[in-house]
């Protein structure tokens, strides 16, 4: 008989127990069939709502309205960068990749078909500022190369300008020599220094393309492919200044003038056929233009032409055929054709002309016994030169002025002890903005590079005469030095300067401490023993002294410090030529007092040995000066005034106190009214005394003039008259004041003192009322109190 099975029976405690209970628990918290994408919280559904509706509103421009017609003409993409960066390779590239053509040469605009409806044609920009100034002008996309191993150079920035002040175009920066690092570490910090840097003087998130290095003297084919296809996408917004006047890039011209014109007069005006594409809006016949470099021409009449690289058929298909992947460039030499100003030249590829290179070791050819032609000789050794005279001449430059500096002989030793094919010449401080494309608002200020290596930067504190002031991540430092044996204009922010030799990879593992020593770096003219703190100290002088002072001081440091202040001499020579010229000297000339006042600075400079005469009182000269007023030197203030100092009385006499004081009302007025008297009969004495000298002779015409004598005898009489009218009144006074104090007994004298009293004793009252400090009272005198309210109520 079968028997049936046990039951099983879960559990209820132990492990199993614990684990059954925690995946049902799940279960239970788990949604039936939850929905995709479905919001549970209201929280998080606020936040998503908002987000959309943010991305919304970014998504959102002001409409541009396009009115051009027809097929577009190509976009200008100008490659810009300093020299040897790369450009020239980089254009070949990119047509290359474009139109599987090679291009020899570039030279002028060339026009390439790189999409169903796109043409792009490529620029490269001249290395002056004319050609950036043109470039600027037209460029649709400018694509800024830089060296990434020697960092920012001023070209970039220069152009940065110019396009901003022409209309700002589509801007991408491309990093080239990326392979000169050996350090990964590095390449890749140098990578982020230098694109932080970039967004901050464009625009956040500006785009940066790192070109690693060359492959086959080629950059590398997926790296240009990456370019090309951004390139290709791009929009291109129309700039409104562009669209609505007319401009043309030349991109072919041939000299039309009759030939024997020219014979005629190799001088004459030219007539002229320019080619290119027409942009912005229709020319009118008969038009005014302007030709870049040139000057102002009317033309002569507009000829429509076939298009040389046409956009290929509407027909629907993807991609472009091979055939439609056309390119332009009459100026390049493409299709073994150069066109010239007067001439058209035919290049023929080096490797069908057979070169007769059968010379021997010793330059003797081997013509079979016979001896060498000497025209022979000479095309040979024509053919044998390395280099043609325009590469001579390119690399070779002419300097107008010596490039070294005068710098201390240790500071050149150490330059050359970190980098000895550096040289450093000069630098030039710019005031960069927020930010180039502020216009646009959305450039925000990225972090700022942090500094690194700072091997070469001691190098540069020393080398060169760097200005700084205000906020270091600002400025813009142009550093001119010499470098891969040619000169270099090095853009320097702030305190990040130069980041370094690409080959140092060895320092960068010590970059922390760097960071520390860089700012020592920034701050090393702020130490009180560098030359910088010295310069500081003369502005603080300047200020405290007035510039003889300054003179006299600067001589006593220059005898006590001998050779080390030497480099303050200029300083001292520019501060003494400088001493303030005010307009009263500049209308009357140098006054007297200040000749002798200058001749004091002069004799005390001759005297300096001396420190007695050196450590005079401040105001000893002003002293002198007074001095000589007093003695009657006149002319020392004002040359157009006659001031007699003798005249002026002086005025802290114990008389004169006394004089004044009666005067008031508690001084002796008769005493007064006598002085007057006194005074004015000196005055009129004074005055017959003027007149005695009012009469002279002229020496030189003989002839003789006589004062205005007042003849005083028949006013003798008034005289007297007056002096008893004066005397009456006197009488009158005093008989009035004796009244007076008749009637109060009091004098003035004690009116006031009584009335202080008074005051006092209020005073006094008020203190013995109240408690000084916590509970203490003053304790007056019965009878000083008594005093008190005795005055207070009386
Ligand atoms: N190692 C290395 N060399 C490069 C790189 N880019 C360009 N070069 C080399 O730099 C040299 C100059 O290149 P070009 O294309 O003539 O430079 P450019 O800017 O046109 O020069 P200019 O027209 O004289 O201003 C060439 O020898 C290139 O091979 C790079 O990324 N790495």
């Amino acid at each position: 008989m079968e028997q049936p099975h046990k039951a099983h029976r879960t559990r209820k405690s132990g492990s199993s127990a614990k684990k059954k209970s925690k995946s049902d628990k799940n279960k239970q918290d788990k949604k039936q069939n939850p929905r995709a994408f479905a919001f549970t919280s209201s929280v998080k559904a606020k936040r998503l709502q908002s987000r959309a509706v943010e991305k919304e509103q970014r998504r959102l421009h002001i409409p541009t309205i396009d009115r051009s017609y027809g097929e577009p003409p190509p976009f200008v993409v100008v490659v810009q960068g300093p020299p040897q960066v790369g450009k020239s390779l980089l254009i070949k590239s990119l047509i290359k990749h474009y139109t599987k053509h090679n291009v020899p040469e570039v030279r002028g605009p060339i026009t390439i078909v790189s999409g169903k409806q796109r043409r792009l044609q490529f620029v490269e920009c001249p290395n002056d500022i004319n050609g950036m100034i043109d470039c600027a002008k037209i460029a649709d996309l400018a694509l800024l190369l830089v060296d990434g191993s020697y960092g920012f150079e001023m070209e970039t920035f220069e152009f940065l300008n110019l396009m901003q002040n022409h209309g700002l175009p589509r801007v991408m920066g491309v990093l080239t020599h990326l392979d000169k690092f050996k350090d990964v570490k590095k390449l890749r910090k140098t990578k982020q220094r230098l694109k932080h840097r970039f967004w901050t003087e464009i625009y956040d998130g500006a785009k940066l393309f790192y070109l690693s290095g060359l492959i086959h003297g080629k950059y590398s084919k997926r790296e240009i492919r990456n370019l090309a296809r951004f390139i290709s996408v791009m929009k291109f917004p129309p700039l409104s200044w562009r669209t609505s006047h007319p401009y043309v890039l030349v991109d072919r011209f041939e000299d039309v003038t009759p030939p024997e014109r020219v014979r005629m007069n190799n001088k004459c005006d030219r007539n002229v056929t320019i080619y290119g594409y027409l942009r912005g809006c229709n020319l009118k016949k008969g038009i005014k233009v302007h030709i870049a470099g040139v000057g102002d021409y009317s033309l002569a009449g507009v000829t429509g032409l076939a298009d040389p690289c046409p956009l290929p058929s509407a027909a629907k298909k993807k991609g472009l055929r091979d055939k439609e992947k056309l390119f332009y460039a009459p100026m390049s030499g493409l299709g073994d054709l150069l066109y010239d100003k007067d001439a058209v030249y035919i290049n023929i590829n080096d490797h069908f002309v057979q070169f007769s290179k059968v010379d021997d070791e010793n330059g003797k050819t081997n013509h079979k016994g016979m001896d060498q032609d000497v025209g022979e000789t000479l095309v040979k050794s024509l053919q044998n030169t390395k280099y043609s005279i325009d590469e001579k001449l390119e690399n070779s430059f002419i300097s107008l002025f010596s490039r070294k500096p005068n710098v201390s002989s240790d500071a050149t030793n150490n330059a050359k002890d970190t980098d000895d094919d550096t040289e450093y010449i000069h630098d030039k401080q710019y005031q960069t903005g927020e930010g180039i494309a502020n216009g646009l608002g959305e450039s925000q200020r990225a972090e700022d590079m942090d500094g690194s290596e700072s091997s070469d930067e001691e190098t540069d504190a020393k080398n060169c005469e760097t200005i700084k002031s205000g906020n270091n991540e600002d400025k813009l430092v142009e550093h001119v030095e010499f470098n891969d044996g040619r000169l270099r204009r090095k853009a320097i922010f702030g305190k990040a300067v130069n980041h370094g030799d690409p080959k140092d990879s060895d320092e960068e593992d010590e970059d922390d401490e760097h960071d520390d020593h860089d700012e020592d770096n920034v701050d090393y003219q702020s130490s009180s023993g560098s030359e910088e703190g010295q310069y500081d100290e003369f502005f603080l002088c300047g200020i405290l002294f007035s510039a003889s002072e300054l003179v006299l001081i600067f001589a006593l440091v220059e005898d006590s410090m001998g050779n080390i202040s030497k480099w303050k001499e200029s300083l001292l020579g520019r501060t003494a030529l400088r001493q303030s010229m005010n307009l009263k000297q500049l209308v009357y000339g140098k006054s007297t007092s200040l000749a002798t006042s200058s001749k004091e600075v002069q004799d005390s400079s001759e005297d300096e040995e001396t420190d007695d005469d050196f450590f005079k009182p401040k105001g000893e000269g002003n002293k002198k000066l007074r001095e000589g007023m007093d003695s009657g030197n006149v002319n020392t203030d004002d040359c157009s005034k006659f001031k007699s100092y003798e005249d002026l009385k002086y005025w802290k006499g114990e008389e004169v106190y006394e004089s004044i004081r009666d005067r008031f009302v508690t001084g002796d007025w008769s005493k007064a009214a006598r002085r007057n008297q006194v005074s004015k009969a000196n005055f009129e004495d004074d005055d017959r005394d003027d007149a005695v000298y009012g009469d002279f002779e002229d020496l030189e015409t003989g002839e003789k003039h006589e004062g205005h004598r007042v003849d005083n005898s028949g006013s003798d009489a008034n005289e007297h008259e007056d002096e008893s009218a004066v005397e009456e009144r006197r009488l009158k006074k005093l008989a009035l004041r004796a009244k007076f104090d008749a009637q109060y007994p009091f004098s003035l004298d004690f009116l006031f003192l009584f009335f202080i009293y008074i005051s006092l004793a209020e005073h006094l009252l008020l203190l013995a009322s109240q408690p000084l400090i916590d509970g203490f009272s003053m304790n007056l005198d019965a009878d000083v109190m008594d005093d008190a309210s005795l005055f207070c109520f009386c």
